[in-house]
């Protein structure tokens, strides 16, 4: 018997272990995706894609495929922008999504997708609700920021100073009574007209170098502030550039998406995580 197929993505430098389980089949446990996820001892990565049938695990979708998208910790999260476009990328470079205008199945609902020649894939997102405002400390240091639900929660605080400055090595403090599943927090330099600087830490893995649901909750906070829900923005992360668009509170998020890698996990480690 061959051991189990994976891949390795990455969009924005947001990186993921694609496995491709049509069926559902595979008992991908909370330990088997932080081994899988791990830097040192398995592949490393943020999260993990697994690719199923939809209704294979028992989630509505209009779409041929659903997403069910684990964070590096093993938790389980409702949506992840970056990660829905590295989906697509692969399911188009398999050749099970046709002309590449598709919808993918997810925890926040479908995300209906279009992958460019250009290998770039731009992501209906659905609504980025501003949900109201809260606080997070950083490093000893309190910033107000604008609660976003995109699907799943994000907290976006707009600096004066410098992002680049910000030690996110820590978990920063947030009030849990709000955001009582945890939260991804976002913080961000405005650039001027159309254009944003964002750091990230994200609920159930720690800084990462992107994260798309949170780029889109960044755009939406800083169209909020300014008093409006439509507007469009460049978005730079530290791992590249995505592009976001809100129309009266409805987003859309266009980056690149990349395979990397192809492969065969070991039986016996697979057996060995799940323990
Ligand atoms: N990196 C993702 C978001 C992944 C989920 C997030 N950590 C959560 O727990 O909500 C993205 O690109 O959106």
């Amino acid at each position: 018997m061959g051991g189990i197929e994976f891949l390795k993505g990455h969009g924005t430098q947001n990186d993921f272990v694609l496995l491709p389980d049509a069926s559902g089949r595979l008992d991908l446990t909370a330990e088997r995706v932080a081994a899988l996820c791990d830097r040192r001892r398995g592949l490393g990565a943020d999260g993990v894609l697994r690719v199923v049938r939809a209704g294979a695990l028992g989630e509505a979708s209009d779409g041929e495929w659903f997403m069910d998208y684990r964070n590096a910790d093993g938790s389980i999260a409702e949506m992840c922008g970056n990660g829905v476009r590295v989906f697509a990328r692969y399911l188009v470079d398999a050749g099970l999504a046709g002309d590449g205008h598709f919808t993918v199945g997810t925890r926040a609902g479908d995300r209906p997708v279009v992958v460019h020649p250009d290998r770039t894939v731009t992501v209906d997102m659905g609504p980025a609700t501003i949900t109201g405002t809260s606080v997070t400390v950083v490093a000893g240091s309190p910033f107000s920021g604008v609660a976003v639900d995109v699907g799943n929660p994000h907290l976006v605080s707009v600096l004066e100073d410098d992002v680049a400055g910000l030690d996110l090595r820590e978990q920063p403090d947030f009030d849990h009574d709000v955001f009582p599943t945890g939260v991804n927090l976002e913080f961000v330099n405005l650039l001027g007209e159309g254009a944003l600087r964002m750091r990230v830490h994200e609920r159930g893995v720690g800084e990462t170098r992107s994260c798309g649901t949170g780029t889109v909750a960044a755009v939406a906070a800083a169209l909020h502030l300014a008093g409006t829900d439509t507007g469009a923005s460049t978005v730079d992360i530290p791992g590249g550039q995505v592009t976001v668009t809100v129309a009266r509170g409805a987003a859309t998020l266009t980056g690149p998406a990349e395979i990397v890698a192809r492969g065969e996990l070991d039986e016996a480690w697979w057996a060995a995580a799940g323990e």
